[in-house]
């Protein structure tokens, strides 16, 4: 698909380290027309979803996710790295394109049986995606799907996504 606001997302490569090609994202957001326009291609195919919990990945899952939860009038959890989040947490070790880390959750982010829409801006090797998932269902946690800005296809994150709900990515390379 090519949108108007795919133009401002920018190529950087050798970041974080040599061989990556990074998707950078920043001047979408400094963008007021083209955030307005990413957020809402993300929104449209949850619009009827019945979404009541936007669940956003630290860090840029939050910028989106924030946006995305306010346009589909739905709550907002953070998913956050380690030692973030002041009260009891779960927590999933996970692989990344260029790394490993840890994400957590509070233990009672939800209801049992919210409908969650999971959100992040990159899907690359879907480590993070899949840990993320992992957390939203250990709450018991209805999952509604994901949505990622960005699909990098290549790494084939889509194929760690096991989740009968679906995975939508508005842009993919
Ligand atoms: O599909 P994967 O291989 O797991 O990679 C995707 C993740 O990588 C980036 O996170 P990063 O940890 O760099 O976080 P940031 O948002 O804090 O920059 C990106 O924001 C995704 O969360
Ligand atoms: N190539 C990439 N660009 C931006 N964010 C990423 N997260 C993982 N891989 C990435």
């Amino acid at each position: 698909m090519t949108t108007a606001f795919s133009r401002l997302i920018r190529d950087v490569p050798d970041f974080p380290r040599p061989g990556i090609l990074f998707k950078d994202i920043t001047p979408v957001l400094a963008d007021a027309s083209g955030f307005a326009e990413a957020i809402s291609a993300m929104a449209e195919p949850w619009r009827h979803a019945g979404v009541e919990r936007v669940a956003g990945i630290e860090a840029r899952g939050f910028i989106l996710g924030a946006a995305l939860a306010r346009e589909l009038d739905a709550g907002f959890v953070p998913i956050r790295k380690p030692g973030k989040l002041p009260a009891e947490t779960f927590a999933a070790d996970y692989g990344l394109e260029y790394g490993s880390d840890r994400l957590e959750i509070h233990t009672d982010a939800f209801q049992p049986g919210s409908r969650v829409l999971v959100v992040d801006d990159v899907l690359a090797t879907g480590g993070t995606l899949v840990a993320a998932l992992g957390l939203v269902e250990r709450l018991q946690a209805q999952v509604v799907g994901a949505a990622v800005l960005i699909e990098l296809t290549a790494l084939q994150g889509r194929a760690r996504w096991t989740a009968a709900a679906p995975l939508r990515a508005t842009l993919r390379y």
